[in-house]
């Protein structure tokens, strides 16, 4: 469904305060803080906006920040799918910003309009309320195919839904892209390799996945995803790129997302005890959001059609990153440990060679610089929440996911 109120959408917006823009582009790399730069306008870039052009060409919307005036050959239609959720809204953003029209489709159950609320009624862009386990019948040049949860918890609160999207969603966006022409870039993920037995993972290896787990919904879910983009890559010509993205974090996670960076930021700031699941010795490997979104242009605009890995070489044990945390943060939280997960991989650290040589690609953002941006964007929505949040844990809802 198309959003049938973008005049209210942008009257919103132009009531937005600046701590709020601030916040809403508070992520963007150095080639990304032109969105900071918002117009004011009377009309807010209504339906109607007036837009004008800069003194280089671009077009500059009213209300919104300025965007490349691209001729016809160069501007594309692009979907985003999941383009409300956390990475898909940096990435909107990024595509906006280079002058495109963006379509992003999305069904709300992890994505939230608000990520994309600054761009509503904007003539580039398209909110389509949409769960793409349906077909979708639109005109597009490129797809990049996010949709999915991506936390455990919110993968395994709906496991059939989470087959459902990566296997039934991928086939309807394969199948759009067939239909169109268009090129497929597939959000995959560093679990296909579940718990590896080899160190750092290669996009070679084939993965150590158990395939009944509580994680299979997901993990087997995009390797079936990955099949798929191959099968239709050789019976329908359709081209295809495979980004296996690591652990990504920054502003505008949710604040229920239960993933271990944003329930040790909200811990820490709330001065709750800090939760390790286990040990604490699994290891993770952890990527600014800025530098995943700059990965996956270049992935589809490259020519390279078999996986590449994405992710942030820097590897850190889950109790070394409590301690960053809550250092960084300060406060009186104590660290304490919970159960162990089932299945937890024990070492997650990317092979990122393929990546640097057929995208020149590779992380730039240095741990402390991305959790001080990701730890003020928390700090500004804890402190427009009136009650205290709680961090979701695996063990208040899903039992069976903790070891005995
Ligand atoms: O962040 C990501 O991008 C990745 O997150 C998850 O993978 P996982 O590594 O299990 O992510 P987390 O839930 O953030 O857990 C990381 C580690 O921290 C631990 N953890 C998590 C949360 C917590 O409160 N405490 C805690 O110790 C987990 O047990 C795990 O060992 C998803 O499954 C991946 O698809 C996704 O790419």
């Amino acid at each position: 469904m198309f959003c049938s109120a973008p005049a209210i959408c942008s009257f919103r917006l132009l009531f937005l305060s600046e701590k709020r823009r601030e916040f809403i582009f508070g992520s963007q790399t150095a080639e990304e803080t032109s969105a900071e730069r918002f117009v004011s306008s009377p009309n807010g870039g209504m339906n109607g906006e007036t837009k004008d052009r800069t003194t280089n060409g671009n077009v500059r919307s009213h209300g919104y920040p300025e965007v490349r005036n691209l001729n016809y050959k160069e501007r594309k239609r692009i979907l985003v799918t999941g383009g409300a959720g956390f990475v898909g809204s940096h990435l909107v953003d990024r595509l906006m910003l280079e002058g495109h029209e963006v379509y992003v489709v999305d069904n709300y159950f992890t994505g939230r309009k608000k990520n994309i609320e600054h761009w509503i009624g904007h003539g580039n862009f398209e909110m389509i309320q949409h769960d793409i386990v349906n077909p979708l019948f639109i005109e597009v040049d490129e797809i990049y195919h996010l949709a999915s949860p991506a936390s455990p918890i919110h993968y395994m609160y709906n496991p059939i839904k989470t087959i459902k999207t990566n296997t039934l969603g991928t086939m309807n966006m394969l199948g759009l892209a067939k239909r169109t022409r268009a090129k497929l870039l597939l959000a995959s993920t560093s679990e296909v390799y579940g718990d590896p037995e080899i160190h750092p993972q290669v996009e070679t290896y084939w993965g150590h996945v158990n395939p009944i787990g509580p994680r299979a919904c997901y993990d087997e879910g995009k390797r079936v995803a990955e099949t798929l983009c191959y099968g239709y890559e050789q019976q329908e010509e359709v081209q295809v790129r495979v980004a296996r993205i690591f652990n990504t974090y920054g502003p505008r996670m949710h604040m229920e997302d239960g993933r271990v960076v944003s329930n040790f930021v909200l811990q820490a700031l709330q001065n709750v005890p800090i939760t390790i699941y286990g040990d604490g010795e699994q290891t993770r490997s952890f990527q600014y959001v800025s530098d995943l979104v700059d990965g996956l242009i270049r992935l589809m605009k490259s020519d390279y059609t078999q996986p590449v890995n994405l992710g942030n070489q820097e590897e850190h044990t889950i109790k070394e990153f409590a301690e960053i945390i809550h250092e960084i943060v300060g406060g009186t939280s104590e660290i304490i440990n919970k159960p162990a997960v089932i299945d937890d991989p024990r070492r997650r650290r990317p092979d990122i060679t393929l990546a640097k040589s057929v995208l020149g690609w590779s992380p730039k953002v240095p741990l402390a610089e991305g959790l001080a941006k990701t730890i003020a964007y928390f700090r500004n929505e804890l402190e427009k929440t009136a009650q205290p949040i709680r961090p979701v844990n695996l063990d208040s809802f899903f039992h069976y996911s903790i070891q005995a």
